[in-house]
């Protein structure tokens, strides 16, 4: 590492690039054999316990988390909006609307053309001027509106959504709904991973139940979720 500041990016990329395994490394497979195909206009949601999967199979699929074994085929590149998606604590609302559009690809004009209907959709200044505050003053209902605001303001081939949703409060979550109905219909494939089954039900028509990792029941949502709360039924009591 001579030459390079210890802390610093290339420094850290170096240690990446030249990771070989180690006997103190313990090697975790959070999927295993999953395989599926997903089509147009299909909302999906991944259901199961918590350490099954879900988030990683999101990221594997956005390309974030490169399998080990296996391949992902997608149209288009997959958009993931996870609870931890990029947004920037010290910026306030408005700037991180401008920038999160300019890198979904929006060119400056479409992003304020559309700027007035993201924060309106995100009802962030519902409560007050919010916009010219920094996210840190957000509680973390509005961040995650304003983060789903954003990335579905413009149609996907592929949307990823970690969660998101659920943080909002009911009228969010309707909003929301109608929003993910509107990507679908623009032709885009949804993914929602939740651990709320009403939301999975209400929202999705098809659903996927990991359990360590693998693929236990692929079908219908409402029969795969009736049939993961049957296998929960009485157990952890
Ligand atoms: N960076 C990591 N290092 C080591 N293990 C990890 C890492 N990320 C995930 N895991 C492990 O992989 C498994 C799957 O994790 P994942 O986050 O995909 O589960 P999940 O189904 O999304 O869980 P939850 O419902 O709690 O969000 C878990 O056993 C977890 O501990």
């Amino acid at each position: 590492m001579a030459g390079f500041r210890r802390g610093g990016a290339v420094a850290a990329l170096r240690r990446i690039a030249s990771r070989a395994p180690s006997p103190s490394v313990r090697e975790v497979h959070a999927v295993q054999g999953v395989s599926f195909v997903a089509h147009r206009g299909e909302a999906i949601g991944l259901i199961g316990s918590n350490g099954s999967g879900k988030s990683t199979l999101l990221q594997a699929v956005a390309g974030l988390l490169p399998a080990d074994r296996g391949r992902v085929f997608t149209r288009g590149q997959p958009s993931l909006l996870g609870v931890n998606a990029a947004l920037l604590n010290d910026l306030t609302g408005e700037r991180n609307v401008v920038l999160g559009a300019l890198a979904m690809g929006m060119t400056r004009h479409e992003v304020r053309r559309r700027y007035d209907s993201i924060i309106d959709f995100s009802g962030i200044n519902e409560k007050g001027d919010f916009a010219s505050l920094p996210l840190r003053t957000y509680s973390s209902g509005m961040a995650a509106r304003l983060k789903f605001a954003i990335a579905s303001a413009r149609p996907h081939e592929v949307l990823l959504i970690d969660e998101a949703l659920s943080t909002g409060d009911a009228r969010f979550q309707r909003r929301s709904r109608q929003r993910m109905a509107e990507l679908r219909a623009a032709a885009g494939t949804v993914f929602l991973v939740s651990h709320h089954h009403r939301t999975i039900t209400d929202t999705c028509d098809r659903a996927l139940w990991l359990e360590s990792g693998t693929l236990r029941m692929d079908g219908p949502a409402a029969e795969v979720v009736a049939a993961y709360e049957e296998s929960t039924a009485g157990k952890g009591r």
